[in-house]
């Protein structure tokens, strides 16, 4: 579906080098901190800025105009004119789209409540986020790229979001969706996989599955650290009771050290691990 190789991008402070792969019927979470380079990765994705290495969305490096109809995006810095209403943009979004669902778009417009004559401008963040989502999903694309789409929401309408989104991906197992959050929790609920982005490169590429069930954070004092086995531990962080270490061979400990405290792994947590332990 959407295939990038050592996609290169050099600011005066800032290179990315970034691959990576969302398969037919897959959700793949990017996450990373802020400036990690996740808006830059979407940006050359889309063509919106000039880059180095390979991009290639349905197979192909240059999309035509009928690949564009099955993509659908949300960006962090766009929108439409605050100038306008959602009345207005249905008939722009009927000449953009030749399958803009209208229907689905006015149920989903009722079910977030968003007001059809009001000015996009006095909308709150929430109701600019949701609007934007309803927009990517209204025409029937095969891809979903949305750049931290849940920004600025509270929990509940986060959670509405995150359910459309799944509702989107049962409708048709082609469809996939590339999506970035810096709240990964967000992203492990409902994402197949996830990468991993710091400082412009990708630091991990991890199933969701997996990493449920094979990561985990052992919780060791000074004396315990020293009599582990270090070869299945990725990174270490020194804390006040001695180290916490993040290994992806779960078992391995459990079974071996059955004294020591071994605590699941969640995103946030691994992600933590790799970019702040040793
Ligand atoms: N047009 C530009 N000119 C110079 N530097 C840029 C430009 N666009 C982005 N950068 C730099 O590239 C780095 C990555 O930015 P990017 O927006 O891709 O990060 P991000 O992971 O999306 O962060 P956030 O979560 O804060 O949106 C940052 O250091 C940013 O300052």
């Amino acid at each position: 579906m959407l295939k990038v190789k050592h996609l290169k991008k050099n600011y005066a402070s800032f290179s990315l080098d970034c691959s990576l792969e969302v398969k037919p019927g897959y959700m793949t979470g990017l996450i990373g901190q802020n400036g990690a380079g996740k808006s830059t990765t979407f940006k050359a994705i889309l063509g919106l800025i000039h880059y180095e290495g390979l991009v290639e969305v349905f197979g192909r490096q240059t999309l035509n105009e009928e690949d564009k109809q099955l993509l659908g995006v949300v960006l962090s810095d766009s929108g439409f004119s605050g100038y306008l209403t959602i009345s207005d943009i249905i008939p722009i979004l009927k000449h953009l789209y030749k399958s803009f669902d209208q229907t689905f778009f006015l149920r989903m417009v009722n079910q977030f409540e968003l007001p059809k004559n009001k000015k996009i401008k006095e909308f709150s963040t929430g109701m600019k986020a949701k609007l934007k989502v309803i927009v990517a999903m209204s025409h029937q694309a095969k891809l979903l790229i949305l750049d931290e789409p849940t920004a600025g929401l509270d929990v509940i309408a986060r959670d509405e979001l995150l359910d459309m989104m799944r509702d989107y991906m049962a409708e048709d197992d082609q469809r996939s969706i590339l999506i970035s959050s810096h709240i990964s929790s967000d992203l492990e609920t409902i994402c197949d996989d996830f990468y991993m982005i710091h400082n412009g490169r990708v630091m991990m590429h991890e199933d969701t599955d997996v990493l449920l069930s094979d990561y985990a954070l052992l919780k060791v004092d000074f004396k315990q650290f020293e009599q582990l086995d270090k070869d299945y531990i990725l990174k270490y962080k020194k804390e006040s009771y001695g180290y916490s270490c993040l290994t992806n061979q779960k078992q391995y400990y459990t079974e071996n050290y059955p004294d020591i405290v071994i605590e699941n792994g969640h995103i946030d947590d691994v992600m933590t691990m790799m970019i702040r332990g040793e």
